[in-house]
């Protein structure tokens, strides 16, 4: 990138504003990234920088490169490896915390939102275990891809600011080149966070951390009669809404572990992730899914797993604010019932859009099953299937995109006329409804084969071209464009599934 070259050297200035660092020592290890030896920027977001108030020229001098790639500490830095815990499938592990990440510090972006700055791939901390505390350009170019697509499509997540190489090889199952992604979060609280505290019955931790987590994402709860209630309810929403964004999306997250479920109700850790091609309910991506813990369909229930892991945490807290023990657990119940209420509004609402239906009626639910199921029968595809449905609501002879995407079209042409006229008991003319249609239903998502091409040439040739081709197209998801079919294409499922999805 030429920006590196630049001579005329600007001093970096970070304005950190830190916060967790202000947090007792047992929160985290403080721990600087470990310097590599060839630090080369990939990718700087300057969208991004601009939202953080950062210098993007000074970010793409070579001081600028050398703190995002962990060979510099920048002024104001306290760098740090946060402490949590998890269940991963299933199974609790008592201590995890960034074995291969650095959090940098805090900044407030010129919305008022304070952001927490983090190194993925920077070098081992006291948490790596058997780790060497590296990242694979590979991952590090999927997880910016991903999350930067699902910030565009409107998703709660974590962003991508820069990607750098390192100049070192990695050693997974071959050897990879190193790369260190700059990530960005509202915060990197976990459910594991809480665990943490929770496994070491450490309640006075647990209150610290939950009234951190209140004054930065649940501010409404600070007041509230029972803030601990109002802090969980917060949780429960948020994560019930993102899940559900993440079904209409047809996105798989694949490692929904309690580690990977923040708290601030954000996407994070984006490592077997990929969207679903094919609609099938019980799609898994991740090749360590035996049991499809994390397929497309469990995810409202694994979800709500983690969140009832959560509410376990702070239930002495609950228990306290309640003044009793039945009383706390129930408030505890109460609030997790309520996953199920605004996870199903959120679908609905979502699904009813896609189909191109502004009110609601009861028999729309079965409506949405039927094309649904349809759709699995024919393994049509999700994303396709969808937009083809916008030029269809155009006028009927806009069918045949969306007649191709059935093996058998008269699969969609029996459904068609219930669609039709339940469209009809509204008052959208059938432009207004295809335009509609079309900003809610993405033609461009990262297609699996798209991604797998970009990290790829990125990885065997350092060719990042396909990389930013693709991030251009996924920059306006909404938007179809002449020339770019191939962007909006699956590959064929058989070339496909030979992939697996894990590395990390
Ligand atoms: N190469 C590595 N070296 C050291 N620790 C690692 C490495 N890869 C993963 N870990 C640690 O293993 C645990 C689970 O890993 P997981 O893949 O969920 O997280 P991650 O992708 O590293 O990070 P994040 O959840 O922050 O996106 C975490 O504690 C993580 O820090
Ligand atoms: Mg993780």
């Amino acid at each position: 990138m030429s920006l590196t070259e630049d001579r005329d050297l600007k001093p970096l200035r970070i304005p950190f504003a830190n916060s967790y660092a202000r947090l007792p020592e047992n929160f985290y290890a403080r721990v600087a990234p470990t310097p590599v030896t060839t630090p080369r920027l990939v990718k700087l977001n300057l969208q991004l920088a601009d939202l953080l108030g950062l210098d993007a020229e000074a970010l793409a001098s070579p001081e600028g490169v050398a703190v995002l790639a962990g060979s510099r500490v920048a002024e104001g830095s306290e760098p740090l490896a946060m402490a949590y815990a998890g269940h991963q499938f299933g199974y609790f592990v008592r201590q995890l915390g960034d074995g291969r990440t650095n959090l940098l510090g805090e900044v407030v972006g010129r919305d008022g939102i304070r952001y927490d700055i983090q190194l993925k791939g920077s070098g081992r901390t006291p948490f790596s275990r058997n780790g060497d505390g590296r990242a694979a350009i590979g991952p590090v170019l999927r997880e910016y891809i991903v999350s930067e697509a699902m910030a565009t499509l409107g998703v709660p997540t974590t962003r991508s600011l820069a990607a750098v190489t390192t100049g070192q090889a990695v050693f997974r199952e071959t050897v990879l080149p190193g790369a260190v992604l700059t990530r960005v979060a509202a915060s990197h609280l976990r459910v594991g966070t809480f665990q943490y505290f929770f496994a070491q019955g450490d309640v006075a931790a647990l209150r610290r951390l939950a009234d951190y987590a209140i004054e930065r994402h649940y501010s409404e709860a600070a007041t509230a009669t029972r803030r601990y209630r109002a802090f969980l309810d917060g949780v429960v929403t948020r994560q019930a809404k993102l899940v559900a964004q993440w079904m209409l999306l047809g996105f798989i997250h694949g490692v929904m572990n309690t580690d990977n479920t923040s708290i601030s109700g954000e996407t994070i850790d984006y490592g077997p992730c990929a969207f679903m091609e094919a609609y099938h309910p019980r799609t898994v991506f991740s090749s360590i899914d035996h049991q499809g813990r994390y397929s497309y369909s469990n995810q409202p229930n694994a979800m709500h797993w983690n969140l009832a892991r959560l509410a376990e945490t702070i239930l002495p807290l609950l228990v306290e604010e309640e003044g009793g023990d039945e009383a706390g657990l129930a408030s505890a119940y109460e609030s997790l019932e309520q996953f199920g209420k605004h996870y199903e509004a959120a679908l609905n609402t979502g699904m009813r859009r896609k189909l191109g239906l502004t009110t609601e009626q009861e028999s729309d639910t079965s409506l949405i099953e039927d094309l649904l199921n349809r759709m699995m029968e024919q393994r049509a595809d999700y994303t396709l299937t969808f937009r083809r449905l916008c030029d269809a609501a155009a006028g009927a002879e806009g069918n045949a995109g969306v007649r191709s995407m059935f093996t058998s079209p008269a699969a969609f042409d029996e459904w068609e006329p219930r669609w039709r006229q339940r469209l009809a008991q509204e008052n959208l003319s059938p432009e207004e409804r295809a335009a509609l249609m079309r900003r809610t239903n993405p033609i461009y998502i990262p297609r699996n084969h798209l991604v797998e091409a970009a990290l790829e040439a990125a990885t065997e040739k350092q060719d990042f071209q396909p990389f930013e081709d693709l991030l251009q197209v996924l920059a306006q998801p909404y938007d179809e464009r002449p020339g770019l079919e191939p962007y909006a294409t699956p590959a064929r499922p058989e070339e496909y599934v030979s992939k697996t999805f894990c590395g990390t």
